[in-house]
Order: C-alpha cells, then sequence, then structure tokens
C-alpha cells in the first residue's frame, strides 16, 4: 500500500517526503521492524520511539510517522498525536477486522478474565466460532497464544483479529483493561458490547486518583458509538452492573442500550435464591427472556455477578437462556480462580488471583461460608503497583482470616521485605496481635509452613498470583506456580 493512500484516514497528516513509498507492515518497536515497515514512533511512558528512528531505519523501515520533524533523510508523515495515529492505522492497514465480526469487551477491576471465559464458553457452545483475548491467552479455532498483557497493543489488536477473521471467527470476546483504554489500544475498535463488571480500588499507580481510574473505564463506553440503528447487527449494548454505584455514571456516558445485571437492586438479568457451598453456587436468574436455575461449579457469591453479565451479553446475541444455563453449569472453572488444589489432604487448599483489596474481600468471604474450621491466608502485594493498597489487603486479610502469612508476590524491581512491611502497617494500625500472623519473603517457605499448619477442615487460602506460572524478583523471571508448590508442600507433611 502507498503512504499517501494508508494517510487517507488521517485528514491533518502531512507527508514531508515521497508519499508514494510502498508500505508493506507497520511497527512501534524498532527490535520488531521488518523491510518495508513504516515505524510510528510513540512517546511512552519510559522510552521515547523518537529516540529509536534511526534503529528502524536500519532494521529496514521506510518511513516514519513521528509528532515532530527528524533530522533524517527519510520520508515523514508528521501528526500531533501518534497513540491515535497508530490506532487509525492498525485499523485501516488490517482492513476494519472489527468490523467483519462481532466484538464483545469486558471492563472493570475484577471479574473479567473469568466473565470473558464465561462467555467464550457459551457462544462456542452455541456453534459460534468464538476467538478469546485476554489475561490468560488469546485463542482462536482451536490453538492458544501466549499473551504479555490483558489488553494487547493497538497494532497487536488488530493484527490478531485480522487472523482471527481470516480463520473464519465469528465473534470475539475480550478484555479491556484501564491502561488499555487510557493508551488508546482499543480506540476506533468496534465494539458492539461492553460489558462491566465493577470499580474498585487498583492501579493508583498509573491513574492519578480514584476519580481518574473511573474515568478511564468510562471511556470504554462514551466511545461505543450509537445504539439507534435500523440493522440489529449495527446496535450497541452497555451491560452493567446495577450494585456498583460507578454504573450510574457510565449509563451516562453511552449512547448504547443499557442492560443491567445484578442481585441487590432491580434488574434486567438479576439472581435471586442465591446459595454457595464448597461444591459450586446455585441461583435462579430472572431475565428478560424468561426465568431459569443455575448449579454452578464456581464456588463464591461473586461468580455470580460473573455468571450474570456472561448471561445478559449471550442473550443479547440471541442464545437461548436454556443453552447458556447448560453451558454456566458445565464450566469447571476458570484456572487459578479459587482453583482447589488436592491431594488427599484432610483439609481445602485453594488458589486464586486476588490482587485487589475487593477481589481479596470477595474471596476470604467465599472462604468463611466454606470453611469448616480456621482459614489461613498466604498472600503478597505486586511490586511496582499501587502501593496504597498494601495496607488496605493486609486489614481485610486479618479481618477474615484466623492465620496469615504475609509473603512476596512479584516484587519485581522493589525491596521484597519492604512490601511485606507495608502490608504488615496494615495489620498494626488495627491492633492485630503479632501471634495472628508471620512475615515470610520466600513465598515457598511461606506455603509450606501454611500447609504445615493446617489440620482437618481448614482451609488454606494462597492468594494474587492464580495461573501465574513465574514469579518475578529484580530482573529475573523464575519459574514459579503456586499449584505446584502447595501440592509439593502437602507431599512432603504426608510423608
Ligand atoms: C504503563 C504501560 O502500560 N506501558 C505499556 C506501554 O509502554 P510505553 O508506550 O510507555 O512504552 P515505552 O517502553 O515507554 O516505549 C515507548 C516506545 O518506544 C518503543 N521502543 C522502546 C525501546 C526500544 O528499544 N525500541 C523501541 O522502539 C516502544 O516499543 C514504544 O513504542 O506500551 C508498551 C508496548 O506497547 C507496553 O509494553 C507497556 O506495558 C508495560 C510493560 C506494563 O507493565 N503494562 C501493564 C501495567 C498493563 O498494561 N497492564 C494492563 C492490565 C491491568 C489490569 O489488571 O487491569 C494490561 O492490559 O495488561
Ligand atoms: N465479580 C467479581 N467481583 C469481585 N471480585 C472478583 C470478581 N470476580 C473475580 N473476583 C476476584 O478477583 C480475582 C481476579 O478475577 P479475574 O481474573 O476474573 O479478574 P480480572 O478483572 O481479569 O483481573 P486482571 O485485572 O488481573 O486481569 C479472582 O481470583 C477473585 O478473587
Ligand atoms: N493485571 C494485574 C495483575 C497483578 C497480579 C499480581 N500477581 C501482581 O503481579 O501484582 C497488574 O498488572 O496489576
Ligand atoms: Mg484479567
Amino acid at each position: 500500500m502507498k503512504l499517501k493512500e494508508l494517510m487517507d484516514v488521517l485528514a491533518a497528516a502531512a507527508i514531508a517526503g515521497d508519499g508514494d513509498t510502498e508500505i508493506t507492515g507497520l511497527s512501534c518497536d524498532s527490535r520488531q521492524v521488518k523491510a518495508g515497515d513504516l515505524f510510528i514512533c510513540l512517546p511512552g511512558y519510559e522510552k521515547d520511539g523518537h529516540n529509536y528512528a534511526a534503529e528502524a531505519l536500519e532494521r529496514g523501515a521506510v518511513a516514519l510517522l513521528v509528532n515532530r520533524q527528524l533530522d533524517i533523510p527519510v520520508t515523514q508523515v508528521v501528526v500531533k498525536d501518534c497513540r491515535f495515529a497508530l490506532a487509525a492505522l492498525a485499523d485501516a492497514f488490517y482492513q476494519q477486522p472489527s468490523h467483519g465480526m462481532t466484538l464483545i469487551g469486558v471492563t472493570g477491576t475484577n471479574g473479567k478474565t473469568t466473565t470473558t471465559c464465561l462467555i467464550h464458553q457459551i457462544m462456542n457452545d452455541h456453534g459460534v466460532e468464538t476467538g478469546m483475548i485476554g489475561t490468560l491467552r488469546m485463542s482462536f479455532g482451536g490453538v492458544s497464544y501466549p499473551v504479555s498483557r490483558t489488553t494487547p497493543g493497538a497494532l497487536e489488536l488488530q493484527r490478531s483479529l485480522s487472523e482471527m477473521a481470516q480463520s473464519g471467527v465469528q465473534l470475539c470476546v475480550m478484555e479491556v483493561s484501564s491502561h488499555a483504554l487510557e493508551q488508546g489500544r482499543v480506540k476506533g475498535t468496534d465494539f458492539r458490547t461492553a460489558v462491566f463488571t465493577n470499580l474498585t480500588q487498583d492501579h493508583l499507580d498509573y491513574h492519578a486518583s480514584l476519580e481518574q481510574y473511573r474515568a478511564a473505564k468510562g471511556l470504554f463506553f462514551s466511545r461505543l458509538g450509537n445504539a439507534f440503528s435500523k440493522d440489529p447487527k449495527r446496535r450497541k449494548y452497555a451491560v452493567m452492573n446495577v450494585d456498583d454505584p460507578s454504573s450510574e455514571v457510565y449509563a451516562k456516558l453511552t449512547s448504547a442500550e443499557v442492560i443491567t445485571y445484578g442481585i441487590d437492586r432491580e434488574a434486567d438479568v438479576r439472581a435471586v435464591n442465591i446459595s454457595v457451598s464448597a461444591q459450586g453456587t446455585f441461583f435462579r436468574a430472572e431475565t428478560f427472556r424468561g426465568q431459569v436455575d443455575v448449579q454452578l461449579k464456581m464456588v463464591g457469591r461473586f461468580n455470580v455477578y460473573n455468571a450474570l453479565a456472561a448471561i445478559a451479553a449471550a442473550l443479547l446475541e440471541g442464545v437461548p437462556l436454556e443453552s447458556i444455563a447448560a453451558s454456566l453449569m458445565k464450566m469447571q472453572g476458570v484456572e487459578g480462580r479459587v482453583e482447589p488444589v488436592t491431594e488427599g489432604q484432610p483439609f481445602a487448599v485453594i488458589v486464586d488471583y486476588a490482587h485487589t483489596p475487593d477481589g481479596l474481600d470477595n474471596v476470604l468471604r467465599t472462604m468463611k461460608e466454606i470453611a469448616q474450621q480456621r482459614i489461613l491466608t498466604v498472600f503478597g502485594c505486586g511490586g511496582d503497583r499501587d502501593r496504597s493498597k498494601r495496607p488496605v489487603m493486609g486489614r481485610i486479610a486479618a479481618q477474615w482470616s484466623d492465620q496469615i502469612i504475609i509473603t512476596s508476590d512479584n516484587p519485581r524491581s522493589e525491596n521484597p521485605a519492604q512490601i511485606l512491611q507495608d502490608i504488615e502497617a496494615g495489620l498494626k494500625a488495627e491492633g492485630i496481635p503479632q501471634e495472628r500472623y508471620e512475615l515470610i519473603e520466600d513465598r515457598r517457605d511461606a506455603i509450606k509452613k501454611a500447609i504445615e499448619m493446617a489440620s482437618p477442615g481448614d482451609v488454606v487460602l494462597i492468594a494474587g498470583k492464580g495461573h501465574e506460572t513465574y514469579q518475578l524478583i529484580r530482573n529475573q523471571v523464575l519459574d514459579f506456580d503456586d499449584r505446584i508448590v502447595a501440592k509439593e508442600a502437602i507431599r512432603g507433611r504426608q510423608l
């Protein structure tokens, strides 16, 4: 494609040089440039892509997209906003893949992965060729691909959607993080349905305040587009958790039709008669398409919310309520989310991905419902992430647990001992006595200790890392899987 044809989508872009330059690819990372690429220079949070222009040209880039003209003899396109240009060009280069399929996005602090997996299962069972993008993986056509982030960058996203479209995917369900919204990773992507799970504290390292975090997620709903179309395929839906106060704010921002779900308040899709046990969770769903009883294998009242969101999104795709219920009932659960570790021991060991105050509160309330005896909690907090959530999570752990072992999550570049102390501050502030908690920096030792302490009927909750198979300590990526470590500890104890 000629550069000037590609630039058709940007009204105010100025080409300095040869507009007939042939562009065969796009890249915004000099380390991945291929011959014939247009290199898009992004001013980032850590680096400035303009500083890598020369390297990109050495690797074969034939033109640059910049926000200030560089003193390099090569064709350059000057724009005001390189991130906007990236999203628009990626969409155009890959021929608007989101327009040719149905796209459902899920945003919120907690429950995105779970809800996404539920929708994926329901749609596939219904015979719709469905792709998925999220924290766990990207998958389509029966193949899974590893991912490095919850929501890919604009370029990777449009490329992936284009591959999906070519392989016959009809619907894609994906997680949309607040970082992605803020950075325009999904800008211009044509979503049919935007699902909101909940908004509670997280990522206050990245967003300046909870208000700004709320606003970032609001972008998903304000950008959703117009609900009013004679063509049912072009209508837009915002599926909102009516029990979360942010829904009211988002409902005002969107021109999509709002479909509500919830437990405590009147809703289009509402759960009644909820009962939670160690074996699963029962509820009756009352919906705008009738009622149905659902027995989930997944444990926890919060999973009722995830299931309701999935029911609403699937009903909007025309899936019959009975089929939705059948799919939900056969779901074994999502890896690393309230996942039991069983090695024949007389106490429960649960691995869960709770890494926010609200996530931890929810999973611990669930543990309270299923524990016959004590709750022993092992958890930590990630480094280079929201520091203000650490003491709050300490307090929440103490509220519900009999015994706590504070340990490392992914310390990243931070001093692990300091993170443990930040969590401990929350316990000290509550006057929690020393006998109820200890600090064990090494996560393996911490898990081992909790399992050695457990008695019949107890629950050991290992929170924060869920499905992760690594631990990030300083600049090292170490093999680490809570489920494997827990199994080893149980076997060690039985010997
Ligand atoms: C804060 C943040 O989200 N940063 C992301 C962002 O970085 P950035 O745009 O600031 O990039 P940068 O590193 O400053 O570099 C600027 C530009 O120079 C380029 N560059 C850089 C170095 C080089 O040698 N050559 C080169 O061309 C880069 O490719 C980039 O285009 O774009 C990069 C690539 O496009 C991402 O890798 C990076 O994610 C970082 C690693 C990250 O940790 N992000 C997390 C916080 C994140 O996004 N998390 C959410 C989930 C949150 C949730 O739980 O809800 C997610 O969606 O995964
Ligand atoms: N609807 C919910 N409300 C509150 N907590 C939840 C909910 N669903 C899941 N959780 C808790 O949050 C944890 C993470 O769930 P999940 O992976 O589905 O969320 P996520 O939003 O995808 O997280 P991430 O932002 O890391 O991608 C779970 O392990 C559970 O402890
Ligand atoms: N998507 C979340 C995941 C956190 C998982 C936790 N194990 C950690 O490393 O902090 C984040 O990047 O903040
Ligand atoms: Mg996720």
